[in-house]
């Protein structure tokens, strides 16, 4: 029978996941805690982590239902409400130290992303399992594999095993903060431009796709993101569907090991912003979501801008002669990002640039594949000035101005996004052409894109 609610999806996803054996989503089942801790973990004491806020929307009954189904608490360990968690490789350490010296104990973690993504981690680094109480819609890194986690100044998904079980209460979900559920939007609607992106890789060879996890991701996207007002103005059916979308997004990342599904150039942009420290010292931070919506629009506006180019008469020769060298390469990635981010990036921007013969095959290949490329990715896209109504609808930025990013910065942002990330977007596919510059241009001309709409109030 094909699965028709992302409740059926979810069920049918759990078969397959290597890691997560149960997901509950309801209104009303922070009850269900207990039982569900005590079926997955069977003998195991319970350690409560959260921090103030999480632990305030949904402690007491999370602690109440494992008391309830007979679980062995250790004390709690909650972290400060304020100022704002972060996703530091720190608190990761002060988390895995705590519980390491406790036996047959495992995490319950009450949280949104960036908790989460410390529990993650810091049980995966001592090789346990653990288990998250989802306590906003923000995210899709509940259910994924891998913790976005940043170390010496750099952020990137970090390897360890998804949750072994999720409860996520609607009611308390719907009572989150609504910026929590517009940030949720802006990462789930950049799986649109991140699957061009893959169909990308995978016409190149790159990084095929794999249709099992495509549909996990794919599959529900357009109608989780169907209706932003819904979303926007707290309604309980349309918050369900977020919930449910970014929880299969993440499971589509468990099923790959990767974030290669749901994560694609416009989080790079994000990525890029968030290294540079932006808006992570306002109250409350500026968060992932709201940069990856931002990031949603310039993907999808670079690759409007991309399908409407001639790639046929793109002048091999005149590429590989202009083609940078690998001291080039490290040069510009150095003269553009600070230090501690440059150190990683140059190493990812060294590995992806091409030159002679092996430049001259990706031309080739891109030219041969191109297309099917156009063919795929058009009904794959949205317009940019879609997704920024959408976002606007659900109460997100929509354009970098609103998250104080000026265009000279935000212009320079595209070549940054490239040099931080291994993965193949549309951001080196136009790289490898020689017309990524040229690309950039035309959307900031007077007739581009960002042309059209260099602030917020002429939208
Ligand atoms: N691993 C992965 O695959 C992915 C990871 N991420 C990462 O997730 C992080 C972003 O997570 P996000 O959820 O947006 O932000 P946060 O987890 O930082 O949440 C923002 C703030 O809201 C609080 N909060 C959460 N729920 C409630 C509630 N119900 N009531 C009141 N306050 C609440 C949070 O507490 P608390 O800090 O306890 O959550 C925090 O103080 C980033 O680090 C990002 O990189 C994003 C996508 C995928
Ligand atoms: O944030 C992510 C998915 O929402 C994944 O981030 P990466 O692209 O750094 O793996």
């Amino acid at each position: 029978m094909t699965p028709t609610s992302g409740t059926d999806l979810i069920a049918q996803a759990l078969g397959t996941a290597t890691d997560t054996k149960e997901i509950i989503v309801g209104t009303d089942v922070l009850d269900a805690t207990g039982e569900l801790f005590a079926r997955v973990f069977p003998g195991a004491r319970v350690i409560v982590v959260a921090d103030e806020n999480t632990f305030a929307a949904a402690g007491q009954p999370v602690v109440d239902s494992l008391a309830a189904a007979g679980v062995e608490a250790v004390e709690p360990c909650i972290f400060p409400g304020s100022p704002t968690l972060y996703a530091g490789y720190d608190n990761v350490e002060l988390l895995r130290e705590r519980i390491r010296p406790l036996e047959s104990t495992i995490v319950c973690s009450i949280a949104a992303g960036t908790l989460n993504d410390i529990a993650k981690l810091a049980s995966g680094e001592l090789g346990r399992p653990y288990m998250n109480v989802c306590t906003a819609a923000s995210v899709d890194g509940y259910a994924s594999f891998g913790a976005s986690i940043s170390k010496d100044g750099f952020k990137i998904t970090r390897d360890c095993p998804a949750p072994a079980a999720l409860v996520a209460d609607l009611g308390v979900i719907a009572a989150a903060p609504q910026r929590l559920t517009a940030t949720g939007y802006g990462d789930l609607i950049e799986k649109i431009p991140a699957g061009a992106d893959w169909i990308l890789a995978d016409e190149l060879g790159i990084e095929p796709i794999d249709p099992y996890v495509w549909g996990l991701v794919q599959g529900p996207l357009r109608q989780a993101l169907a209706d932003p007002e819904r979303i926007g103005a707290g309604d309980p059916g349309a918050i369900r569907g977020l919930t449910e979308g970014n929880i299969m997004s993440g499971l589509a990342m468990q099923a790959a090991q990767s974030s290669r599904p749901a994560s694609g150039a416009g989080h790079q942009f994000s990525h890029t912003w968030e290294m540079e420290g932006h808006g992570l010292d306002w109250e409350p931070p500026l968060s992932h979501g709201m940069k990856v919506g931002i990031g949603t629009v310039a993907s999808c506006a670079m690759w409007q801008e991309a399908l409407a180019l001639d790639i046929e008469a793109v002048d091999a020769e005149a590429v590989l002669a202009a083609a940078r060298s690998d001291e080039q390469i490290e040069a510009r990635v150095r003269a553009a990002l600070s230090e501690r981010i440059a150190q990683e990036a140059v190493g990812h921007s060294v590995a992806k640039n091409l030159q002679g013969d092996a430049l001259a095959e990706r031309i080739a290949a891109i030219k041969e594949a191109w297309p099917r490329i156009v063919e795929r990715v058009s009904p794959q896209l949205m317009s940019p000035e879609e997704v920024a109504q959408r976002l606007a609808a659900v109460g997100a930025p929509y354009h970098p101005e609103t998250i104080g990013i000026d265009m000279e910065r935000f212009r320079a942002t595209h070549l940054k996004a490239q040099m931080i990330r291994p993965r193949y977007t549309i951001l080196d596919a136009l790289t490898d052409l020689g017309l990524l510059e040229t690309v950039i241009d035309r959307l900031f001309a007077p007739q581009g894109y960002w042309g059209r709409h260099p602030h917020q109030d002429q939208d």
